[in-house]
């Protein structure tokens, strides 16, 4: 459906769910496209390992290796898995908000020099700058049909509390939809993945706070402007 949906010029929006759902929107979404395509992950997690790495075995933290034609050496076989393989460049790939990596996550960012930004590099330089960096790295001549995959536990615990595995010291709203004002202005948004969402982890109300921060940020990546309501 994502293929389709990209090939037919429209803008793909997936609400999820595990972060795994990814392996198939980017995959889908690289199938309907002739562009390369750069992928944007604002995330706690880099979501590198493969399932030898994995401390947890958790799905939900491998679906970026998977992708990534680099890594593909280091997947043991995966049955069921036959109808994916990667497509993507690693150096195509960017992070924001990484605040908790497991030891083989931190070497794969390392080996291959990837656009990994942070929270330490949040605060030093501002999450303007940190994203203006990142998709400069990932897209260089802005080319490529940019996939973002926002995992809501990029935001702090404040934000977005009812997710899986959150992690304190996150992205406020605020420099959120700053990211998303910045990659809407680049006009390269093809595909989007909203997830990690669970509202049965919390009260009504840390629901909704958690429901509302994902709403503004699909929002604004659609022209909700902060000054005048009114999308643009
Ligand atoms: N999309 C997520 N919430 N990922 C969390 C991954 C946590 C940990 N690194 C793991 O591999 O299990």
């Amino acid at each position: 459906m994502v293929k389709e949906v990209v090939s037919s010029g429209r803008i793909a929006v997936n609400l999820g769910g595990d972060h795994s759902v990814a392996v198939g929107t980017v995959d889908g979404h690289s199938r309907g496209t002739d562009k390369r395509v750069s992928l944007l992950w604002v995330d706690a997690h880099a979501d590198l390992n493969t399932s030898s790495s994995s401390p947890s075995g958790n799905a939900h933290g491998m679906p970026v290796s998977l992708l990534v034609k680099e890594l593909e050496e280091d997947w043991p076989d995966t049955p069921a898995m036959e109808w994916q393989r990667p497509r993507l460049l690693i150096n195509n790939v960017g992070f924001i908000g990484l605040r908790d990596l497991d030891p083989y996550e931190r070497e794969v960012l390392k080996r291959f020099n990837v656009a990994a930004y942070g929270m330490e590099e949040v605060d030093r330089y501002g999450i303007v700058e940190v994203t203006k960096m990142a998709l400069n790295r990932i897209n260089p001549d802005g080319v490529n049909a940019l996939h973002l995959s926002f995992d809501v536990d990029s935001l702090d615990i404040h934000e977005a509390p009812c997710t899986g595995t959150p992690v304190r010291g996150g992205l406020s709203l605020r420099e959120a939809m700053q990211v998303m004002e910045i990659v809407r202005d680049t006009g390269t948004l093809s595909a989007l993945d909203v997830v990690e969402i669970n509202p049965l982890l919390g009260n009504d109300r840390q629901a909704e706070t958690t429901v509302r921060a994902a709403v503004h940020v699909i929002k604004t990546l659609f022209g909700r402007c902060r000054f005048d309501s009114a999308p643009s």
